[in-house]
């Protein structure tokens, strides 16, 4: 399949992912494990969807969960459709798509078009200020998330009848904290990050003709989204009911954020006959890595069952150390780097080593044993993994 500029994106598909790239059913579901090229395959299909089914890029919404992924979703489409036509498609993470809504047509649901965002730390500030100013035994950080969590749930019936039946058991000092939070929100012009995509459901439900043009949503990460961003998901493709989701539901790493896995559930419940469709080859890690990786997940008996097959080979079998102190897993770890270049007759540099902490502060240990061996090294990314 070559593209009208006469590029051949589509020449480095697998079976699978062309079939998901060039599927005529209206919503397409894939799920697949990491590393099976999901996102390339997104990336595909969207510029089938432009340059094969003739939508129009201005049509189409793409939703990520960050904006370095959008940036570089943005990137690759433009690589291959040319003619800068990726500029006219609306691809961005859930929150900057409502934003845009809101900005354009929220005055019809009442907004003040020049409404500023609150952002985590604003949030923080005017809840800490109201518990004060309450008196009550709650920490701000828990009424926070209580907020949030309030907030993110949204609207499906499902959700309604839960939330009447919470009702009773929710503190009254957390509601009034939300009252209080929310109106002083309104006060000053300000909506926070849920807020916006809570106005947007509400801005779509009402007026859907904002949305009228669109003929096609697709969404990356699926796995992270939670019951008011499936909300919204419905609700911009409302017009025409195409859908098309990536995701791997072994990889929700936002239930803190109240991700949802049963939005799979509801998605194939709410659009019957999706095409699921599953991504089978993995092209990143070898055998014996997704080995272990999938004796572990499988321990979740509850787990949307899918397979995982190596392209690459066998690799080396990867260890697992149980030390005794911090002092021994530094000590360990620098004689394994020693060890393994030897080996290597000093073919693999120290460079060529990747040690990942979960947090930058459990490298103190790590960084004395290399600096008493005399090896340099460099910290990257202060941020924590898990
Ligand atoms: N058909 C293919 N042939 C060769 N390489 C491929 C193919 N599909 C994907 N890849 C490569 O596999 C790697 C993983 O791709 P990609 O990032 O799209 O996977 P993913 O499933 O989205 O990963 P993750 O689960 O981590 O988000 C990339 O380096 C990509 O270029």
């Amino acid at each position: 399949m070559t593209l009208t500029n006469g590029f051949d994106i589509f020449k480095l598909l697998n079976k699978a992912q062309y079939r998901a790239v060039s599927s005529e059913a209206p919503t397409v579901a894939i799920l697949a494990g990491p590393g099976s090229g999901k996102t390339h395959t997104l990336t595909s299909r969207v510029v089938w969807l432009i340059d094969n089914a003739g939508i129009q890029p201005q049509d189409v919404i793409v939703a990520t969960f960050t904006n370095k992924a959008s940036n570089e979703m943005k990137t690759r489409i433009g690589q291959a459709l040319g003619g800068g036509r990726e500029k006219s498609i609306i691809i961005g993470t859930f929150h900057s798509i409502a934003r845009r809504y809101l900005v354009k047509y929220g005055n019809r649901i009442g907004l003040d078009p020049k409404f500023g965002i609150a952002d985590d730390s604003d949030s923080r500030g005017i809840i800490t200020r109201i518990c004060k100013r309450l008196d009550a035994s709650i920490e701000p950080p828990i009424a926070r998330a209580w907020i949030s969590r309030r907030k993110a749930k949204g609207t499906s019936d499902e959700q309604i009848v839960k939330d009447k039946k919470g009702k009773s058991v929710e503190s009254q000092a957390l509601e009034r904290c939300f009252e209080e939070y929310q109106s002083q929100l309104e006060r000053s012009n300000l909506l926070d990050y849920d807020d916006l995509l809570v106005r947007c459901v509400e801005l779509l439900r009402k007026f859907p003709q904002c949305v009228s043009n669109i003929q096609t949503v697709l969404i990356d990460e699926y796995q992270d989204t939670n019951g008011v961003q499936y909300d919204l998901m419905k609700l911009l493709a409302q017009q025409h009911r195409r859908v098309t989701i990536v995701g791997d539901p072994d990889q929700s790493i936002y239930g803190w954020r109240s991700a949802e896995i049963k939005n799979l559930h509801r998605l194939l419940r709410d659009y019957p006959g999706t095409d699921e469709i599953s991504l089978e080859e993995n092209y990143r890690s070898s055998s014996c890595i997704l080995d272990i990786a999938l004796k572990v997940i499988q321990q979740d008996q509850e787990r949307y069952k899918k397979v995982l097959l190596p392209v690459r080979d066998k690799g080396t079998r990867p260890v697992l150390r149980k030390l005794k102190s911090s002092n021994d897993e530094a000590d360990w770890i620098v004689s394994e780097i020693k060890r393994i270049r030897l080996l290597s007759g000093n073919m693999i540099d120290f460079d060529d080593f990747a040690i990942l902490l979960r947090s930058a502060a459990l490298s103190r240990h790590v960084e004395s044993a290399l600096g008493r061996e005399g090896i340099a090294y460099r910290m990257v990314g202060m941020c924590c993994l898990g």
